[in-house]
């Protein structure tokens, strides 16, 4: 089994491209929705947000106001750094879970939706392949504020405290550019697809080697016996 990262920026369309990508059947796991698992109440992270962050960032219900802790930390890198170290250890664990679960069901590869990957770019020797999703800056802000409702300073916050999208293209082994149309993207998703299923992973290669080598070895010897009695 191989895996496959995916990555890009704040609204840059991951979420546009992992769609099309299950709809392939693909298996994917995706950090945002698990970083919205692992801080649920009476969880070890919520209970350390709320240690280092104040109850004035929960809502009603206990859950984590996730409107009012996006506000600080999208504007206090050190304040950033401290949720990172808190939930990041939480959400690696959980995607290796996940990981071994499409391993054990059979999935040749998984592809992993980590908007931070290029960032904390150790997890990136693990993958086979990382696609960066990206869009040129003015998509980018103008999609970001229009799905958040933000204003262009906020928006241009969040966007910072990433790694620039262009900086980022020359880590990835592929790019599928999402500043057109719905439809180009979609079309390059499909070819990234179509690599994906073409590609031979390290375990299948060599025991496919493997078998061969053997096949030879036990063909020479079978030969060998027939011409020597
Ligand atoms: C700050 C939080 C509460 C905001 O929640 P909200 O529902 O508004 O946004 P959501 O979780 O859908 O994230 C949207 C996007 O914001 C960006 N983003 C999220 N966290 C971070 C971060 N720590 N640093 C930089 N960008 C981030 C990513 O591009 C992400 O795709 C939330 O993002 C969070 O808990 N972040 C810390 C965990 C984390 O690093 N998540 C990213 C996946 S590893
Ligand atoms: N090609 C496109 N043309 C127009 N709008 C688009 C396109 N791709 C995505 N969008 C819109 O831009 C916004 C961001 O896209 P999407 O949610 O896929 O990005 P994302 O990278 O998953 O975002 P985030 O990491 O911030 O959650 C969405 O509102 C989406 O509908």
């Amino acid at each position: 089994m191989f895996l496959v990262g995916l990555s890009g920026g704040i609204a840059s369309g991951k979420s546009t491209v992992v769609a099309v990508l299950r709809e392939l059947g693909c298996a994917v796991i995706d950090a945002d929705v698990i970083a919205r698992q692992v801080v649920q109440p009476h969880l070890k992270a919520h209970q350390q947000i709320v240690q280092h962050f104040g109850t004035e960032i929960l809502l009603e219900n206990g859950e984590i106001n996730r409107e009012a802790l996006g506000t600080i930390i999208f504007s206090q890198p050190e304040k950033r750094q401290l949720l990172n170290s808190i939930t990041h250890p939480e959400i690696q664990k959980e995607m290796l879970k996940q990981i071994l679960k499409y391993f054990v069901l059979g999935y040749r590869y998984v592809i992993l939706d980590i908007p931070l990957l290029f960032e904390t770019n150790r997890l990136t020797k693990f993958m086979k392949y990382t696609v960066l999703v990206y869009c040129s800056p003015r998509a980018q802000l103008s999609r970001l504020m229009q799905r958040n409702g933000l204003s262009q300073e906020e928006a241009e916050a969040r966007i910072r405290s990433q790694l620039p999208l262009d900086e980022k293209r020359r880590f990835a082994t592929h790019i599928i550019d999402n500043s057109g149309e719905r439809e180009s993207t979609r079309r390059q998703v499909l070819r990234l697809h179509s690599h994906l299923e073409d590609s031979l992973d390290f375990l299948w290669a060599r025991l496919a080697a493997g078998t061969v080598v053997a096949g030879l070895g036990g063909l020479m010897y079978l030969l060998l016996r027939h011409f020597s009695s």
